[in-house]
């Protein structure tokens, strides 16, 4: 992970200069340079007093990523460099550490400087790694942020169960350290690529025998690290995730165990190595064909999470995104990145949207509330980790404090409610039950931490009165020791007779008594002379001892004593890590289930129907993103009958690829739980969404090489499977016009005959509408524009058959070519063409196409037949059935 041009030898591991003079050093730096030996890929920030410091090539680095000053430290074997970053405010200046590269290993001081007799103790408590981050200054709210590890097909122990079971899967386990969330799965190389994009991880460890993976999506990045090879180990792997899972080798593959083993370790050597981690306490094994797969070509193009530079730089997440809390939206993008496949769970979230779409006052109540949640993933590790503070146990507690009142919203579906009584889905049921309010929990952080604490959990003021007696106790011989101080002065110029005495106190000295010079004469026999100053002397008497003896002490035994009720308190939190991590999921869910029903209804989506025979039928599609912007958006139809292939022609800027993306948008919101934007749609389950963008038109992306697009194409030949929806977008337009035809020409065929998958193709190459003619299930589909004197308005709405043709000239004129060239472009198109006048067409002769190219009604009629479910259906629905297939047969 060497970065930013420097030595990294050096930068990390015991500093050359120091090495050699090791045993000569001072204490304090021969603790440096063996905490330097044992964290060798670190950089190791030091804590001395209230600055991490950095010294020798450390130094120089940081001093010149975080601009801070370079200064020397001395030492009887010469000067060393030096430079330090304030601990107060370390997140800032780790950040360009972590950018340029570095791991970096924090080194605290363990024991009080105060008691510590001679050197401090000092041990590295984290280790800072992009994938490990759990600092919130450092993290982004919204997003996981996942370390992940792969395990490679060859077993590095070479046990016969390895070999036997390992075959040639790659296992892939990825956890996010700030909230807990662990994933495991396997697959072949391929699967594991895609599924590195869908997670991207900030930071991946790979296995010495482990593929090599890179990202290849833009806004997708990840360091890899090396990572101590024996962790990789089946047997140690399978022990360490032992300790998190009961039974994982029944339930872990090979390949899974040594990838979710070696990230267990690593993210154990990030905390503290102190053991396991209690807060990842859900390492999940699942499959990647328990998803919607979409692959980075897909992802991309869609526009899902990363924006190509079109529109206005929205996403679909971005555009989808009424969440209001971090959990909520962490789980939408999860969401969205993995959609369902499973037609009971789809329904079940179509089910819970309906119902909130249908109660404004119950969504906006819920909304309300979730608005003030804080993020209980990482609150809940931060209590794990016994790093949260008071202030962090009374915002689990604020959020608990919400629970009750989501649980009464949830639960207002009584007859009595003024909206109606819509009956309660199953899946709101569910999270109702789900919303655990963790009454002891909340009642113990109540009763033990002040409402408003300090930060600080040293300085007491975090225990509440009534917690506990001892502490009750000494606080309140602290308050009687300052209340006898306080009315001390007025008892002492009582019996003195000395006017202007005072009682002050100091950091140095403690409680005095001071006396100007003129009164010195007055003082009393038992003050004692504790300092001199110009024109005073400051007295204390042995009664004024005695009480401040026991206020410093009875203050600093509460503050300990507060101390340690606090990690009471917080460990007893921590162990219910469990419960509050299953509320946190329930609150996520419910944030992105009533994020899509506000967007379901202030934009007018409808609920999908998830349909079995494969067939997508959208009336009245529009395009998530692009009708946001565009007020005059037209939306259209779609009828894909499972396998059929769509081969879509029109003028550029018609509207083609826009249309094919919200089809395939509507396929994943419909998966992911969302309503869509149609006036109705049904909807198959498809296992794959595949999107291929001719090279040209993929600028953005970089790549836009020939080689690339049919790379790409060549993935979709092998992998389509008759669940897929295919979109191909001008394929073969990075090459000769003759080439390009053919080739396209035969991925048609191939896709038609091999793979039967349902496929929209987008294409300038007039000539494949002819493939309608020859293949049962391809048709033809339409932009249509209109032209008045020569100008084109287009109509952004499809219809049957091809079109006739492609206003190429007409875009040109607008666009500005000069007359004449545009005149003699006419005289060549009619030389060419004589039989097909580039005619006027207008929407009235496009529906005349309609029907011609359909798949044989014959088909439909009977696919129609086979689907009805006769134990269900009432003789009325027979009879109207039979009517309607008697009309299509008609109509034929
Ligand atoms: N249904 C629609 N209603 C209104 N505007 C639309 C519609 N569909 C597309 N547009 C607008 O038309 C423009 C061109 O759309 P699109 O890129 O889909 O065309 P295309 O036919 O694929 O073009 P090309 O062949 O040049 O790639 C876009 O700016 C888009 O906003």
């Amino acid at each position: 992970m060497a970065k930013a041009g420097i030595d990294e030898e050096s930068v990390t591991g015991v500093p050359p200069s120091m090495a050699p003079v090791a045993h000569e050093l001072t204490p304090m730096l021969t603790q440096y340079v063996e905490l330097c030996a044992d964290h060798e890929d670190a950089l190791v920030l030091f804590q001395v007093g209230d600055f991490y410091e950095a010294f020798c090539e450390a130094a120089e680095a940081v001093a010149r990523i975080c601009e801070v000053t370079l200064t020397q430290r001395e030492d009887s074997t010469g000067e060393y460099p030096m430079a330090g970053i304030p601990i107060d405010n370390a997140a800032s200046y780790l950040e360009p550490l972590l950018e340029a590269g570095y791991r970096v290993a924090i080194a605290d001081q363990v024991e009080d400087a105060e008691e510590a007799t001679g050197l401090v103790d000092r041990a590295v408590t984290q280790v800072i790694t992009p994938g490990t981050i759990v600092d919130d200054e450092l993290l982004d709210s919204g997003a996981a942020n996942y370390v992940a590890a792969v395990a490679g097909t060859k077993p590095t122990d070479g046990t016969a169960e390895s070999r036997a079971t390992d075959g040639e899967l790659v296992g892939l386990a990825a956890v996010d350290v700030s909230t807990g969330e662990c994933l495991v799965t396997d697959g072949d190389r391929a699967t594991i690529a895609e599924e590195l994009q869908r997670i991207a991880p900030a930071e991946l460890l790979r296995s010495p025998d482990a593929p090599e993976f890179s990202p290849d999506t833009a806004g997708v990045d990840w360091d890899v690290n090396a990572y101590d090879p024996a962790a990789f180990e089946l047997d140690r792997a399978s022990d360490r995730l032992g300790e998190y899972v009961t039974d994982p080798e029944r339930r872990f593959s090979p390949a899974q165990r040594r990838a979710a083993g070696a990230v267990l370790a690593y993210a154990e050597y990030t905390q503290g190595d102190d053991g396991p981690l209690e807060y990842v306490s859900r390492a999940r094994r699942y499959d990647t064909r328990d998803h919607l797969r979409l692959d980075s070509a897909a992802l991309r193009s869609l526009e899902l999470f990363e924006n190509r530079g079109s529109v206005d730089g929205t996403t679909l997440f971005d555009s989808l995104d009424r969440t209001v809390s971090a959990l909520g939206r962490r789980r939408l993008e999860r969401w969205l990145r993995r959609p369902l496949v499973d037609r009971d769970r789809i329904e079940a979230r179509h089910d819970a949207v309906a119902e909130l779409a249908d109660r404004p006052i119950v969504r906006e109540e819920i909304r309300d509330r979730l608005a003030a949640a804080y993020d209980l993933e990482r609150l809940v590790g931060r209590i794990s980790r016994g790093r949260a503070d008071a202030r962090d146990l009374r915002s689990l507690f604020a959020t608990l404090e919400i629970v009750p009142e989501l649980r009464d919203a949830l639960s207002d579906g009584d007859a009595t409610d003024a909206e109606g009584d819509a009956p309660k889905s199953d899946a709101l049921e569910k999270l109702h039950d789900r919303l655990d309010p963790l009454a002891d929990v909340r009642e113990l952080i109540d009763e033990a931490i002040a409402p408003d604490p300090p930060t600080e959990i040293t300085e007491g003021g975090i225990v509440r009165e009534g917690y506990d007696e001892r502490l009750d106790e000494l606080r309140a011989t602290e308050r009687d020791g300052r209340a006898w101080v306080a009315d001390l002065e007025a008892r002492e110029r009582d019996r003195t007779g000395i006017d202007s005495l005072k009682v002050g106190h100091n950091q140095v000295h403690g409680y005095y008594i001071e006396v100007t010079d003129p009164n010195l004469d007055r003082v009393p026999d038992d003050y004692r002379r504790r300092q001199t100053l110009k024109n005073a002397e400051r007295f204390y008497t042995p009664g004024l001892k005695r009480r401040e003896d026991e206020i410093l002490g009875a203050a600093e035994r509460a503050d300990s004593l507060e101390y340690e009720l606090f990690t009471d308190v917080r460990s007893s939190v921590g162990s219910e890590a469990d419960r509050i991590q299953a509320l946190a999921s329930a609150i996520a869910e419910l944030d992105a289930l009533a994020s899509f029903s506000t967007v379901a209804v202030e934009r007018e989506y409808v609920r999908p129907s998830v349909r079995s025979d494969g067939k997508i039928e959208i009336e009245g599609g529009r395009h998530p993103v692009v009708e946001r912007t565009n007020s005059e958006f037209v939306p259209n139809d779609a009828t894909l009958p499972r396998g059929s292939i769509a081969v879509i022609t029109g003028p550029n800027m018609s509207g083609k690829s826009t249309y094919m993306r919200q089809i395939a948008l509507c396929v994943v919101l419909a998966q992911s739980g969302s309503f869509v934007p149609a006036q109705r749609a049904r909807l198959p389950v498809v296992d794959r969404v595949f999107t291929r963008v001719g090279a040209s038109d993929d600028i953005a992306g970089g790549e836009s090489t020939f080689m690339r697009e049919m790379a790409e194409l060549t993935e979709v030949l092998h992998d389509a499977t008759p669940d897929s929806l295919v979109l191909l977008d001008e394929v073969g337009r990075g090459t000769a016009t003759t080439d390009g035809q053919a080739i396209a020409r035969a991925a048609v065929e191939f896709v038609h005959d091999e793979l039967e998958a349902t496929t929209l193709f987008a294409t300038h190459y007039h000539d494949l509408t002819t493939l309608a003619d020859e293949y049962e299930r391809v048709f033809n589909l339409h932009f249509t524009a209109t032209r008045e004197d020569g100008d084109v308005t287009f109509l952004h709405r499809v219809a049957r058959g091809p079109s006739s043709s492609s206003y190429g000239v007409e875009v040109a004129e607008m666009a500005g070519v000069p007359d004449p060239v545009v005149q003699r472009a006419r005289e060549f198109l009619e030389a060419t063409d004589p039989g097909e006048p580039s005619r006027v067409e207008t929407a009235d002769a496009d529906e005349s196409g309609q029907g011609e190219d359909s798949p044989s009604s014959k088909q439909e009629v009977l696919s129609t037949l086979r689907e009805v479910d006769l134990a269900r259906t009432t003789p009325i629905e027979a009879l109207v059935t039979l009517q309607e297939l008697q009309e299509r047969l008609d109509d034929e």
